[in-house]
C-alpha cells in the first residue's frame, strides 16, 4: 500500500526554476525560499557535483530545494524534494523517494494526469502550462486561466503550483485562480533586471514561509 509523501506548505510562494548553481545562489541570497534545479539531459556524473552543492546551499538558507529529474542523486545527497513529470512516473522508484523522506512534486496537464498524480499522494501538484512558453517545447495546448481555476478547485487542500508563461504582468491573474505557488523561468532569468523582477514576484506570491492560513 502506498502512503503519502511528506507535506509542503499549502502555499509554496514564488518558485523559480533554474539551471545552474549560480542562479540558485543569487536567488537564495535575494530571499527566494522555494526553488528548483532543472538541468536537462546531462550525464549523472556531470550533474552530481552541481546537485550536491545546490543541496548544500539550499540547506544553508533553510530553503525548499527541489531537484528535477535526477531523483537518485536527490536521494543520495538529501534534497528537500524532487520534481518529476508524468513520463518519470513510469520509471522512478517512488517508494525509494518516500522512504528517504523527500517531498515529491508532480507535473500535470489535464484531468487524467491529475488522477494519476493524486494516486501517488505527492506533496504538491504542478498545473501547466498556463500560457504559451518559449522555455520548453510542450505537446499540449496552454490550459489558460479558466482551466487552471477548475483544477485548483478540484485539488482542494493539495498544494498547487502553476507553471508556463507566467510573467510579472500575468502573475496576479494566475494567483487569483487560487494557486499556492507560481513557478517561473524566463520571468526571472530573461528579465532586464532579475533582482527587481524577483523582488516584485516575491511581493506578489510570497516566499512560501508564511504560515498556512
Ligand atoms: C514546478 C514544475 N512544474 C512542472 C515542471 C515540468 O516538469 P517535467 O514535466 O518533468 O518536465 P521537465 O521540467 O523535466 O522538462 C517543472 N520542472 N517544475
Ligand atoms: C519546465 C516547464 N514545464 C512546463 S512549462 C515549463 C517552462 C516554464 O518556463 P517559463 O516560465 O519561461 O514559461
Ligand atoms: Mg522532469
Amino acid at each position: 500500500m502506498s502512503h503519502s509523501f511528506p507535506s509542503c506548505p499549502g502555499r509554496l510562494g514564488l518558485y523559480p526554476v533554474v539551471d545552474s548553481l549560480e542562479w540558485i545562489a543569487r536567488l537564495l541570497d535575494a530571499g527566494v525560499r522555494t526553488i528548483q534545479l532543472r538541468i536537462k539531459d546531462r550525464p549523472a556524473a556531470e550533474v552530481e557535483p552541481v546537485i550536491e552543492q545546490a543541496i548544500a546551499l539550499g540547506r544553508q538558507y533553510q530553503a525548499r530545494l527541489f531537484i528535477n529529474d535526477y531523483w537518485q542523486l536527490a536521494i543520495k545527497h538529501g534534497a528537500w524534494g524532487v520534481h518529476l513529470g508524468q513520463e518519470d512516473l513510469d520509471v522512478a522508484d517512488l517508494d525509494a523517494i518516500r522512504r528517504a523522506g523527500l517531498r515529491l512534486g508532480l507535473s500535470t496537464h489535464d484531468d487524467s494526469e491529475i488522477d494519476r498524480a493524486l494516486a501517488a499522494q505527492p506533496s504538491y501538484i504542478a498545473l501547466g502550462h498556463v500560457f504559451p512558453t518559449q522555455t520548453k517545447e510542450m505537446p499540449s495546448a496552454p490550459q489558460g486561466l479558466e482551466q487552471l481555476k477548475k483544477h485548483v478547485a478540484r485539488l482542494g487542500s493539495m498544494p498547487t503550483v502553476a507553471i508556463g508563461g507566467i510573467s510579472l504582468e500575468r502573475a496576479p491573474a494566475v494567483l487569483a485562480c487560487g494557486v499556492g505557488s507560481i513557478a517561473v523561468v524566463s520571468a526571472i532569468t530573461q528579465a532586464d533586471d532579475w533582482r527587481a523582477a524577483t523582488a516584485a514576484l516575491l511581493a506578489l506570491a510570497g516566499t512560501g514561509d508564511e504560515a498556512d492560513a
